[in-house]
């Protein structure tokens, strides 16, 4: 049994995380419920900067908050001096809400609105992304009528193809992010933001796909990128000071999972953009990284409790949960794949194959098929690992199935950091019928 982070089994035989009983937590806090090991997310924040640190390298290292984004986990990368990426205005308002320094805010998305645009400016925050031309104009037009000047970083997609869900790409050229670097979009893009009196172009940004285990991805994108940066000076005698080379390193789901080391990545791409800009004679610009997944991925685990079970003589054991495909989308929508485990007897053996199957009305709401759990017993706390990235975030009322509540743990403490939606919760948007003779009333 592989245990990460902090996880450790207690005498009781549960489950521990961050030194906290995991069945006390879901007796205190109901299940299905997602728990945060924080000190395993410091790790690895901690990890990401001090080896560009140790390389001597002027970087940032922005948590892509997207993988789970609330204001205490914006809390927690502010302690620990992380910038952070949004990609909306409801990811935006929650940093405002976190008092997230706004200098280390990177706005992010393919199609922001002018009205996030404005938001963005209204916050001073530290540099918008730019990935279209619509949104070149509206930057433009807003940094001209207020005066102000903005930060930019265009977004390019370099042509990598990295080995990973179709659905999570985002490098390859036919891409809906970015300008293509080899069809010259982004050098339109480039002759639309350069010498802009309110824009200064830091420089050039890539995110090539998520889950991602090999290093050679990472470096082929640096390259394209380092290349049109030198192309640009020859040019336009352009020096670019940041370069972004986004999020997307792998991590263990499973024993199939082989990822490297986090600074592993990073120092793959700081060779490499050592290696070129000693070529060129560039100066050395800012590396800037966007990790979501490996910053919170395995730091999360979600307790749920059995409930229903079912043998299909032959076949399978169903073994029914309190939440599903509503708190992690992930199965059904990408076949993930996790591990789970008999919380509240990590020392049984876990050797009974079940499938563990979530309570929508939907066949394909499987979390695990072939997960091997303690005999299973109706009120069994069974945890899945690595639920901390893009489940919480990803959610839905489906069914009408109240969002679960969130925990963080560290050092024998814990603490409520997203409540537990209730069915007023479900309900507060809704708005009755108007009562007329005539059906609707407008
Ligand atoms: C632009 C950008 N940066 C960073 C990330 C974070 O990726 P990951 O969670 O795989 O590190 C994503 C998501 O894929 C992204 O689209
Ligand atoms: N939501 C995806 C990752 C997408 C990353 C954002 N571009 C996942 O769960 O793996």
């Amino acid at each position: 049994m592989h245990l990460y982070g902090t996880q450790s089994v207690n005498n009781h035989g549960h489950l521990t995380i961050g030194g906290v009983d995991t069945v006390d937590l879901a007796n205190m806090y109901g299940t299905p419920l997602l728990v945060y090991d924080i000190a395993l997310f410091r790790e690895r924040a901690k990890a990401f900067k001090e080896t560009f640190k140790k390389a001597g390298i002027n970087a940032q290292v922005a948590y892509a908050s997207k993988a789970f984004s609330s204001i205490a986990i914006y809390e927690v990368a502010k302690q620990m001096d992380l910038s952070l990426d949004v990609v909306s205005g409801g990811e935006l308002f929650t940093a405002v809400a976190a008092d997230f320094p706004r200098e280390k805010i990177h706005f992010h998305g393919n199609n922001k609105s002018y009205t996030e645009l404005q938001f963005a400016f209204d916050e001073g925050i530290g540099c918008i992304v730019v990935d279209n031309f619509l949104e070149i104009e509206m930057v433009k037009e807003i940094s001209e009528a207020r005066q102000e000047k903005m930060n930019v970083l265009l977004r390019v997609t370099p042509g990598v193809n990295a080995s990973t869900h179709d659905y999570i790409t985002t490098g390859q050229e036919d891409s809906k992010f970015g300008f293509d670097l080899k069809n010259g979009q982004a050098d339109d893009a480039f002759l639309k933001l350069y010498n802009h009196p309110y824009i200064n172009l830091l420089g050039m940004h890539c995110h090539i796909g998520s889950q991602i285990f090999e290093t050679d991805a990472f470096r082929f994108a640096a390259v394209a990128l380092m290349n049109k940066m030198v192309d640009w000076r020859e040019k336009f005698k352009f020096i670019c000071s940041v370069l972004n080379l986004g999020g997307g390193f792998g991590i263990r789901y499973t024993v199939e999972d082989t990822p490297l080391h986090p600074s592993a990545y990073v120092e793959e791409m700081e060779k490499v953009v050592l290696e070129m800009t000693r070529t060129h004679n560039y100066p050395v610009p800012e590396i800037w990284i966007e990790p979501g997944r490996s910053l919170v991925g395995d730091a999360g685990t979600t307790l749920y409790t059995a409930g229903a079970m079912k043998e299909v003589p032959g076949i399978r054991t169903y073994v029914a949960v309190d939440g599903g495909m509503s708190d992690n989308i992930r199965p059904a929508l990408y076949e993930a794949k996790y591990t789970a485990v008999t919380a509240n007897r990590m020392v049984d053996p876990h050797s009974d194959k079940v499938t563990i199957a979530g309570k929508c009305c939907e066949s394909g709401d499987k979390l695990i098929e072939d997960a091997y759990i303690a005999e299973p017993v109706e009120g069994d706390i069974i945890a899945i690992f690595c639920t901390g990235a893009y489940t919480y975030s990803m959610a839905s009322n489906y069914n009408r199935l109240p969002k679960p509540a969130i925990v963080f743990c560290e050092d024998g403490q814990h603490q409520l950091v997203v409540r537990r939606e209730t069915y007023e919760d479900i309900i507060r948007l809704d708005v009755p019928l108007q009562k007329t003779e005539h059906g609707v009333s407008s």
